[in-house]
């Protein structure tokens, strides 16, 4: 392909970017039928074989692996390829030729990329990549339709509406025959995108966020997300977007990114997933310094443990609902899952009691059947390293575990929500990330409130999201306080989870991560390097300055 060096003659302004509208899929309801019918459609082509992408060729190798089914574990979902290094040597190259032909496109060429990805999935692929989120990552429908078409839709045209913002900003003054400008360059060298399993969406932003701001990215998803984001990618091609600029290479993942890492034109990360991973790249990162041609951008989200803290002043039956929302869905699995909460002496019993009462309508099974509001956990390891902790629980002497249920990993990988009493705030599971649903409660005297605060800020290494819940105002204002280094993303009277791009930019500090704020501009800025020209208008005619004068 030419270079597409286009003259915009004007200075466009982007259409009015809203959240998308979530459909609910009532009974009997249009999208409901849609649904069913985009199930049973990519369940008749399982397993779905999944190629490579690079420079727009599809690549098949010898090395393939399975993506399961969570929900049936016998049903396999995809077969995919894997990148060895002559794949990961080719991407790369392909990447940095590409990028003299992606940057060049004009900002208004990109967004309408994204903006017509947007339309996409909205409309034609919304039922498709539901349907891929549901069997292949365990989501029920109002979780998938919450993360594979609201939220990847938001990301994509929120992302647009804000790199058009950051495209205004220019310096605020001129000097007299002077014209001052910035220009926001992508970075040199290519960006490394690692994606999650949890959320279709972080797979479409990790990417998709640095090529909007002009630059060519390597995509290595999750081995447990491959299928719904194959899809993903297939929407941004038919949207518009070069071959190349997103180079597509599941496998390994050690390998790929030792590889990738030593690159000299690696210019930033990308990555979503666990904290003990992104440590690890940190350091790697570090390691090969001198070898860079840049100082590489760093961006990570990472874990969380995060809290529900209810005060005496709560609405308790809203406090109760919104720990089950919070804990539960999607089985504890996303990074903003309330996985510990602090329950004041004098609501302990009522509290306890409505848990129980509503933790008892909780159905789990199947994402198929539409009934369950809980779906297996994602994969074998995970189902164990879940059911330890439940086991660990059970023989702790300083913890009860007050509801619970049977771990059946016979068919599919199915935890019961379990709801554990600990005497000790301090114990393991008050502290570490365990990502699966498992709620941990700890009683604090309610004369502690103050107590408890700097107790929930001090617990762990996470800083992800929290909720206070309470209806005395100075309860708000001193949790708001003393909270504030505890959690990037601060509830009050809300859930943990269920951050909104537009509206609540997501991303935690401390472990939780570099607190770049996904669905932000800050995000954005991180893939792009200012330019600062100064043009002047008039000749110098004296380089003797005034005051050289006698
Ligand atoms: N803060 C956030 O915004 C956010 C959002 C979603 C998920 N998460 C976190 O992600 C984790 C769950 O996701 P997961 O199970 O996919 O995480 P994970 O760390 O197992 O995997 C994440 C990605 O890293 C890759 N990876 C694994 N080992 C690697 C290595 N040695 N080198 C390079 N890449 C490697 C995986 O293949 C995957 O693509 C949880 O800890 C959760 O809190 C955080
Ligand atoms: N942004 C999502 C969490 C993403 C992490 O898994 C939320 O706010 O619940």
């Amino acid at each position: 392909m030419s270079l597409p060096i286009a003259p915009t003659f004007g200075t466009f302004k982007i259409p009015e970017i809203n959240n998308e509208l979530m459909k609910n899929y009532s009974p009997n309801s249009e999208e409901r039928a849609k649904l069913q019918t985009a199930l049973n459609e990519l369940k008749s082509q399982f397993p779905i074989e999944i190629p490579l992408l690079i420079n727009g060729k599809e690549i098949r190798n010898k090395k393939t692996s399975d993506q399961k089914n969570p929900s049936d574990h016998k049903n396999i979902v995809a077969k995919y390829h894997e990148a060895e290094p002559s794949h990961i040597e080719d991407a790369i190259k392909g990447a940095l030729e590409t990028k003299s032909i992606w940057e060049n496109y004009s900002i208004k060429d990109r967004c309408s990329v994204f903006l017509k990805a947007a339309d996409l999935l909205s409309g034609k692929y919304r039922y498709k990549l539901m349907a891929a989120t549901m069997l292949g990552q365990g989501k029920n429908v109002w979780q998938a339709e919450i993360d594979a078409a609201a939220e990847l839709i938001d990301f994509w045209r929120f992302n647009a509406k804000f790199a058009c913002e950051i495209y205004q900003e220019q310096p605020i003054k001129n000097s007299a025959g002077v014209w001052n400008r910035i220009e926001y360059r992508p970075l040199e060298g290519f960006v490394y995108a690692i994606s999650p399993f949890n959320f279709t969406a972080i797979g479409g932003n990790l990417p998709g966020a640095p090529a909007l701001m002009g630059n060519v990215v390597l995509w290595k998803p999750s081995p447990f997300a491959v299928l719904s984001n194959w899809i993903v990618l297939q929407i941004l091609r038919e949207a518009g977007l070069p071959d190349g600029v997103i180079q597509f290479i599941p496998g390994p993942a050690e390998e790929i990114t030792n590889q990738i890492l030593k690159s000299p034109s690696f210019a930033a990360l990308h990555y979503t997933g666990s904290t003990f991973v992104f440590k690890k790249l940190f350091k790697e990162i570090g390691n090969n310094i001198d070898i860079y041609k840049s100082y590489p951008r760093i961006v990570g989200e990472t874990g969380g443990k995060n809290f529900h803290i209810i005060h005496n002043s709560a609405d308790l039956n809203s406090a109760v609902r919104q720990t089950i929302r919070g804990a539960f869905e999607y089985q504890g699995q996303k990074c903003s899952a309330c996985s510990r909460a602090y329950i004041p002496e004098s609501l302990w019993e009522r509290f306890c009691l409505e848990l129980r009462k509503e933790h008892s309508r909780i159905k789990v099974g199947s994402v198929e059947d539409f009934e369950n509001f809980m779906g297996p956990v994602i994969h074998a390891a995970s189902f164990a390293k879940i059911k330890g902790y439940i086991d660990h629980a059970s023989e702790d002497s300083e913890c009860e575990i007050i509801a619970s249920g049977e771990c059946d990993d016979s068919k599919g990988y199915f935890i019961p929500p379990t709801i554990i009493v600990t005497k000790n705030p301090k114990s393991k599971f008050m502290v570490e990330e365990i990502f699966g649903p498992v709620l941990t409660i700890y009683k604090y005297k309610d004369d502690d409130f103050e107590k408890t605060l700097d107790l929930i800020s001090e617990t762990c290494a996470y800083a992800l999201t929290g909720a206070l819940f309470a209806s005395d105002r100075a309860a708000i204002v001193l949790g708001e306080h003393k909270l504030r280094n505890a959690a990037g993303n601060f509830y009050v009277n809300d859930k943990s989870t269920g951050a909104v791009v537009g509206q609540q930019p997501f991303g935690g500090s401390r472990g939780s991560g570099t607190n770049d704020k996904a669905g932000s501009h800050t995000a954005l800025y991180r893939f792009v390097s200012m330019r600062t020209i100064k043009e002047n208008f008039i000749n110098l005619e004296e380089f003797i300055y005034p005051s050289n004068l006698v």
